[in-house]
């Protein structure tokens, strides 16, 4: 694991423990009355109300929720992409106020540039901040070599499938080695098969190299299938209808959803929205 580094920042410790509990716990991410009303020419837009929770180190966090309950909305709060309406988001102990590069995003599509390799897409950021390359080669290629990729870094992005493309996106979220990767529906756009092997590639690939992680999807049983908890939004403005546990032991292998734990707990989040008819 990455050591945390000390930082001017992690002083409001005080301030920490009232909104997380945790005495001197400035790790994870935290969001203390976090909520995010567009302000648009056609009227105000409230897409989130006040959030308050706790991400720990290291933890698979899953959030479901019915479209436009504010799950992007959330990821883009996280990130530093956008400023909340009200209230403060904490990365590692420091308040986000700007993009930062405790994060790597990961999109539903892999977004990589066609005219570069895939090498080259995954030294992107790299490139984009202007680190010394030669120190993060071998970093990217270790990446590749660990999602399978290895061999194709002078391909590409046409030449590799959907999702070939998606694990060098992964890659490339995590070159720069962040702490957290925030992932918005990354297998979205995959078939169903393709989908279920990346999840198990995406849970390997986080044991490995322990990085905290916020997911987003639309599917209640890839939620349960990932995360230590899954946490499940109300339609907009989205709140917080309910943080479920686990309670599944790792590693987990895709047999784990004939499970009687995983089908109830698929069921009891699915009851959430039955109403809705918004997720899977
Ligand atoms: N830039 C913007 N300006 C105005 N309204 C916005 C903007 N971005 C998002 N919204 C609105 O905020 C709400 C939340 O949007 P967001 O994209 O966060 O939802 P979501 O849960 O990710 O949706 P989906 O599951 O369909 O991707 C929606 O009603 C959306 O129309």
């Amino acid at each position: 694991m990455i050591p945390k580094k000390a930082s001017p920042t992690d002083q409001p410790a005080a301030h920490l423990r009232l909104v997380n509990d945790r005495a001197g716990d400035a790790s994870g991410i935290t969001l203390s009355g976090v909520s995010k009303t567009y302000r648009t020419r056609d009227g105000d837009v409230p897409s989130l109300r006040p959030l308050d929770f706790h991400i720990n180190d290291g933890e698979f966090f899953v959030v479901v929720g019915p479209s436009g309950c504010g799950k992007s909305t959330l990821l883009k709060l996280i990130s530093g992409l956008l400023p909340p309406t009200t209230g403060e988001v904490l990365v590692e102990g420091e308040k986000v106020t700007t993009p930062h590069g405790n994060v790597g995003i990961v999109f539903q599509n892999a977004l990589l540039l066609p005219w570069r390799n895939i090498l080259g897409n995954v030294m992107l950021p790299i490139d984009m901040k202007r680190l010394p390359r030669q120190e993060y080669l071998d970093r990217a290629k270790s990446l590749l070599k660990l999602v399978g990729l290895e061999g194709f870094e002078k391909k590409l992005p046409w030449q590799l499938s959907g999702g070939m493309q998606q694990r060098a996106s992964i890659c490339r979220a995590l070159v720069h080695d962040p702490r957290i990767m925030l992932m918005d529906e990354p297998f979205g756009a995959l078939d169903a098969l393709t989908r279920e092997r990346m999840n198990v590639e995406l849970m390997r690939i986080q044991r490995e190299t322990k990085k905290t992680v916020l997911l987003i999807t639309h599917s209640i049983p890839e939620a349960v299938f990932l995360a230590d908890r899954v946490l499940v939004m109300t339609e907009r403005p989205g709140a917080i209808a309910a943080i479920y546990d686990v309670p599944l032991p790792r590693p987990r292998s895709l047999e784990v959803m004939a499970d009687p734990v995983f089908t109830e707990l698929v069921q009891r989040i699915r009851k959430h929205f039955f109403s809705q008819g918004s997720l899977d």
